[in-house]
């Protein structure tokens, strides 16, 4: 028996079908993952779902689940579930240090969600201070670590998170990430309807941010081709830059995106997961600090290494939609980056 199929003897069946996907496609993996995988916000909407799939993801050895409110019932659920992650369990201010201690990868889907009639830069006031002590407890608990944040406004947070680990001396800009994976899944989800394809053969690049015009979907670029009228083209992009708010406002009330929210930051995670177990040419697209292009934070896809974002893919060849789209997205994007910036200069947070 070779080391992957004893590590797969392990496994209950959900984790193999997982794990032949996974370990057996890491051919420069020097040994499986042992990661310890910390969800804060665990409680919530999305927090729960993400918990559950981590838990099923044979590449997580714990999994550590914290929230201000609720961790107990829902650690208590996911330890029933028989695959191998450990689950462990914080809450409150006063446990996140257990909760982040010799963490790989933490995701970050704290803070409130959007309602109708709301932008996500009106969840500035609460979730910025929200991510603040959050990411101080990470600089202090766990500065290695790679850090994903959903948390919205995605444009600003992770400015803010930049800033705090910058203060604390550990800065590094290949481990923090913005998840705009939730963008390029509903891209890939229209695209393949237009395609008349199923959705894994799909690929359909997003750039830019994650807020209403900020998003851009590079259509020219998705396989397979599919030829659009400007027209046409326009009113997808479109689509794709509203659908958050088509589920806000499907959801009358009751919060924004949480089960495709959760499915995206799980997929992302598994790609984390395998980049740090070794695993070469691991691409996604996820906002970082970048120099693509005159904006210091900006989405696009990029190649994961072993220690991080070890490749920022640049912008390839814009149509004339696209161009347009990008000179129509800087104006905001950059407002977004500066008042995160501004806001951790100005010392207003805590948690
Ligand atoms: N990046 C994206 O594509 C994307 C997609 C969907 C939602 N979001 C954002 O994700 C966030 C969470 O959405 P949700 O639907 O899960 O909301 P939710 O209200 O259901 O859950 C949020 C959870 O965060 C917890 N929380 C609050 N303060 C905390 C703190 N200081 N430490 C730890 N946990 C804390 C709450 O107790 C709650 O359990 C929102 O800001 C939403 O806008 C982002
Ligand atoms: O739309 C929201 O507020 C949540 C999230 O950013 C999304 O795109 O679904």
């Amino acid at each position: 028996m070779d080391r992957i199929s004893r590590l797969e003897a392990h496994l209950r069946p959900v984790e193999q079908s997982q794990a032949q996907g996974v370990l057996r496609q890491a051919t420069a993996m020097s040994s499986p993952s042992k990661a310890k995988v910390a969800v804060l916000g665990a409680g919530g909407g999305i927090g729960q779902p993400l918990a559950m799939l981590m838990k099923m993801n044979p590449l997580v050895a714990e999994l550590s689940l914290y929230d201000v409110v609720g961790t107990p019932g829902v650690a208590a659920d996911l330890a029933h579930i028989d695959t191998a992650a450990k689950v462990t369990c914080a809450t409150g201010p006063e446990e996140l240090s257990k909760a982040l201690y010799g963490c790989n990868l933490v995701i970050i889907p704290a803070g409130v969600p959007r309602k109708p009639g709301m932008t996500r830069d009106d969840l500035f006031n609460i979730n910025a201070g929200i991510v603040q002590g959050l990411c101080e407890g990470i600089a202090k608990y766990c500065p290695k670590a790679w850090v994903a944040i959903i948390s919205n406004p995605v444009n600003s947070t992770v400015p803010i998170a930049a800033e705090v680990f910058k203060k604390a001396g550990m800065y590094d800009p290949r481990k923090l990430m913005g998840v705009t994976k939730l963008d390029v899944c509903r891209a890939q989800a229209f695209w393949a309807e237009l395609a008349d394809t199923i959705p894994s053969k799909v690929d359909v690049p997003v750039v830019g941010g994650h807020a209403g015009v900020t998003i851009l979907p590079l259509l020219s670029q998705a396989t397979p081709k599919v030829d659009l009228s400007k027209d046409k083209a326009k009113a997808l992009m479109e689509r794709i830059q509203n659908a958050g708010t088509e589920v806000v406002n499907a959801k009358a009330g009751k919060g924004s995106a949480t089960l495709s929210m959760a499915y995206a930051a799980a997929e992302f995670g598994n790609s984390c997961l395998r980049a740090m177990a070794g695993e070469a040419n691991i691409t996604e697209c996820a906002y970082v600090d970048s120099h693509v292009t005159d904006l210091p934070y900006f989405a696009t896809k990029l190649t994961l290494g072993a220690d991080g974002v070890k490749d920022v893919g640049n912008l390839g060849r814009l149509n004339e939609l696209e161009t347009e789209g990008l000179e129509g997205l800087k104006a905001e994007l950059r407002g977004s980056i500066q008042k995160g910036i501004d806001f951790v200069a100005s010392g207003k947070a805590g948690q």
